[in-house]
């Protein structure tokens, strides 16, 4: 089938490369002139686990192409996906003025029938703004459909290439076909394809999203309680994940979540909600929850030097929002190293991925370690803002080392707080140990 895929960020770069990987004949279309030179180039803009060697395949055999032109991209498409930025408006909204856009263009250009597929997260009634904005123009026949994308950053070919499902949100049989079609050879039994109206599947991946960050924010809040009651947030974590209504996964307590999803998605549901005279109040403690959480560890820290981090040096391991990613946007330790400039410290970051984007923001404002032992070199403390696994079993004789004081600040929970009794630290981490009075007090 031959597909286009407008917008090569994150989404449309592994929605292409994936499509052409299942055979599919693929052009991607991007407005971002030095980017799409950069693809043609051979040369991945984004780091992510696995893109090179199927984008590398997929390029040398011809199945993956790149233009700037939205007219060339789409000639002869049966499919039109549209992967382009929906970031929060000034009240916290999507802002749909990428997608209307290309929906006008699209009305110009359109030469025969086509399934325009909203890729991208959009509120609900999305589906028929595009339709209205592709009619303005369109002599052809087309149909709109709803197809949120669930993939995650760090493993976002896995997940694409098997997804748990599928979500498409159509009322046209004749775009049903071509979609069922199209995503035939990534669906797997007990993996569905879930065919709704546009508006549920555009409903769909809010409250995929909205509920994660829930699930999250629930165990922060229980992570913050344990530390007054004397309890450990690891075995609560097991103690309820191991029952199946549940489930295991993102029950990880922390520093709060980030990315590019999670804050902007849970903001955006929130405002739908109030569009439409819903008071939705969990969403509203979840974003307070986050806000709170992402900066939990900097009472503390201030507390452990006394209220004095004038000229202290910190060491910060992580700085994207997670692992395997290098993707800074929201990431808590954004936050946390601005604050901790404020108050006077100096900080020395190191990231496997990530600098070279923490670059661009703090410029020559921190300085910038080549490897996660120099970061350590006559710093104060360490603190850990991502669960990077090279950070899960350092060399704790290296570090002892290195370091000026054995104290660290985990926001990540990567090691045994007997462990780090052994070893002499003082250890600070989430939901796990009572905190003193007197940081309590602070906090
Ligand atoms: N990043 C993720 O992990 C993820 C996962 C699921 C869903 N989503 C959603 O998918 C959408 C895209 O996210 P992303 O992270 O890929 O965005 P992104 O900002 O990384 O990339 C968007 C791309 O669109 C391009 N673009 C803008 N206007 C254009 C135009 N008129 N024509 C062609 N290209 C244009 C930009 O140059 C950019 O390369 C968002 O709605 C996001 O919420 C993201
Ligand atoms: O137990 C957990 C799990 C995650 N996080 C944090 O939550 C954030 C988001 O993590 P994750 O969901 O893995 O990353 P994203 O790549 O942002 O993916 C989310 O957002 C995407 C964009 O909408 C969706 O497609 C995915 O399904 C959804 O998981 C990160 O800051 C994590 O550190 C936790 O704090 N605890």
């Amino acid at each position: 089938m031959k597909i286009a895929v407008v917008g090569t960020g994150y989404v449309g770069l592994v929605t292409g490369t994936c499509f052409a990987e299942t055979g599919n004949q693929v052009t991607c279309v991007d407005i971002d002139e030095r980017k799409v030179q950069k693809l043609i180039n051979g040369i991945i803009p984004i780091y992510e686990p696995g893109l090179d060697v199927l984008f590398n395949r997929n390029t040398a055999e011809g199945r993956l192409k790149f233009t700037t032109s939205l007219a060339e991209g789409i000639e002869g498409a049966e499919v039109i996906f549209l992967a382009l930025p929906t970031p929060p408006g000034e009240d916290g909204s999507a802002d749909l003025k990428y997608i209307l856009k290309v929906a006008g263009d699209l009305g110009q250009l359109l030469k025969e029938y086509a399934v325009i597929v909203d890729k991208s997260t959009v509120p609900v009634g999305t589906a028929e703004k595009v339709h209205d904005y592709i009619s303005l123009g369109a002599q052809v026949e087309f149909d709109v459909v709803s197809n949120p994308e669930f993939l995650r950053e760090g493993v976002a070919i896995e997940d694409f290439m098997k997804p748990d499902r599928v979500v498409i949100g159509t009322k046209s049989e004749r775009a049903k076909a071509v979609m069922s079609k199209l995503y035939a050879p990534l669906v797997r039994q007990g993996n569905p394809v879930i065919f709704m109206d546009e508006r549920s599947a555009e409903m769909t991946k809010y409250a995929a999203n909205a509920f994660l960050a829930v699930k999250i924010s629930f165990m922060n809040e229980i992570a913050n309680l344990c530390e007054k009651a004397g309890a450990n947030v690891d075995d609560i974590r097991k103690g309820i994940g191991t029952d199946s209504r549940i489930g295991k996964r993102f029950l990880f307590a922390g520093i709060g979540y980030g990315g590019s999803c999670f804050p902007k998605d849970v903001q955006a549901l929130a405002k739908t909600a109030q569009e439409y005279a819903y008071d939705f109040q969990i969403l509203k403690s979840v974003m307070d929850v986050n806000a709170k959480q992402k900066t939990k560890l900097l009472p503390i820290i201030n507390q452990h030097f006394n209220g004095d981090l004038k000229g202290k040096t910190i060491a910060v391991w992580g700085l994207a929002f997670k692992p395997y990613t290098d993707d800074i946007r929201e990431a808590p330790a954004l936050e946390n190293i601005q604050a901790l400039l404020d108050a006077g410290a100096k900080v020395t970051a190191y990231d496997p991925e990530a600098m070279d984007n923490v670059k661009n923001v703090f410029g020559n404002k921190i300085t910038y370690a080549h490897t996660s032992y120099a970061a350590l070199d006559d710093a104060d403390a360490l603190v850990i803002m991502t669960e990077w696994p090279m950070f899960r079993t350092p060399e704790f004789n290296k570090m002892n080392l290195l370091l000026k004081n054995k104290v660290i600040f985990d926001g990540r929970n990567l090691y045994e707080l007997d462990q780090m009794n052994e070893l002499g630290y003082t250890y600070y981490s989430v939901g796990r140990e009572t905190i003193s009075q007197a940081v309590e007090q602070a906090v």
